[in-house]
C-alpha cells in the first residue's frame, strides 16, 4: 500500500489550509458564525447526503471559497494540491473583479457546461446557502434580495441537474417552499 496516495493527509491539509485562509472571516448571519463552517458543511453535505466518495470533489469543496474570498491564488492551490483540485476550484470561483449582476449571470451561463465534479460542489454550495437563508436573513439583505437569491439559485441549479439525485431532491424541496 506504500504507493497509495495519502488521501487522509491531503484532506487534513485542505482543512487546515482553508481554516487558516478563512480564519478572520465570519458568515453574514446574526450569530456571525465562523466562515469555515460553510466549506466544511458543503463537504459534509457531499459525503453524508450526496454519497460522494470522490476525494478530489470533497477536497475542492473544502477549498471552494478560498480563491474567491481570500488572498489565495489558483497557482497556490495548484502547487499545494495539484492541478485536478485546482481545476475544480477554478470552475466554482467567481471573478470578483466583475460587477455583481454579471457574476451572477455567468453562474447561470456556465453551470450546464461545467464538469461533473464542479457541478457537485455547486449543488452542495447552493443547498448549504439556501438552508442558511431559510434559517436567518444575512445582515444587510432586504426581503427582495433574499427572494431574488432563491430565484437566481433555482436558475443556476437548472444547469446542474442530472448530477446527484439526493442533492437535487433536497434543493427541489426548498424551491417548492418558495413557489419556484
Ligand atoms: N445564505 C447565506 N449566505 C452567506 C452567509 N454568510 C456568507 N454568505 C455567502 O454570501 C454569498 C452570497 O451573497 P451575495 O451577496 O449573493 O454574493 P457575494 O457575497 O458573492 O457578493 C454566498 O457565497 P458563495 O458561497 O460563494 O455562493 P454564491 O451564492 O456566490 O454562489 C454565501 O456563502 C449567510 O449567513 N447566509
Ligand atoms: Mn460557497
Amino acid at each position: 500500500m506504500s504507493d497509495c496516495v495519502d488521501i487522509l493527509g491531503m484532506l487534513v491539509k485542505c482543512s487546515n489550509f482553508a481554516a487558516v485562509k478563512h480564519s478572520t472571516q465570519r458568515r453574514k448571519d446574526p450569530a456571525k458564525t465562523p466562515y469555515i463552517n460553510h466549506p466544511i458543511g458543503v463537504a459534509y453535505i457531499l459525503t453524508e447526503e450526496g454519497g460522494v466518495r470522490d476525494a478530489s470533489v470533497i477536497m475542492a469543496a473544502i477549498l471552494h471559497d478560498t480563491v474567491e474570498d481570500t488572498d489565495t491564488t489558483l497557482d497556490e492551490i495548484k502547487k499545494e494540491f495539484g492541478h485536478q483540485i485546482a481545476g475544480i476550484v477554478a470552475e466554482v470561483t467567481d471573478d470578483k473583479a466583475l460587477p455583481y449582476d454579471e457574476r451572477k449571470r455567468l453562474q447561470i451561463v456556465h453551470a450546464p457546461t461545467s464538469s461533473r465534479e464542479a457541478k457537485l460542489v455547486k449543488l452542495a454550495d447552493k443547498l448549504y446557502n439556501l438552508r442558511d437563508l431559510e434559517k436567518a436573513t444575512p445582515e444587510g439583505w432586504s426581503d427582495e434580495k433574499v427572494a431574488e437569491y432563491f430565484k437566481w439559485s433555482s436558475k443556476v441549479v437548472e444547469g446542474l441537474r442530472g448530477t446527484n439525485r439526493q442533492l437535487e431532491a433536497s434543493l427541489d424541496e426548498i424551491f417548492s417552499r418558495h413557489d419556484l
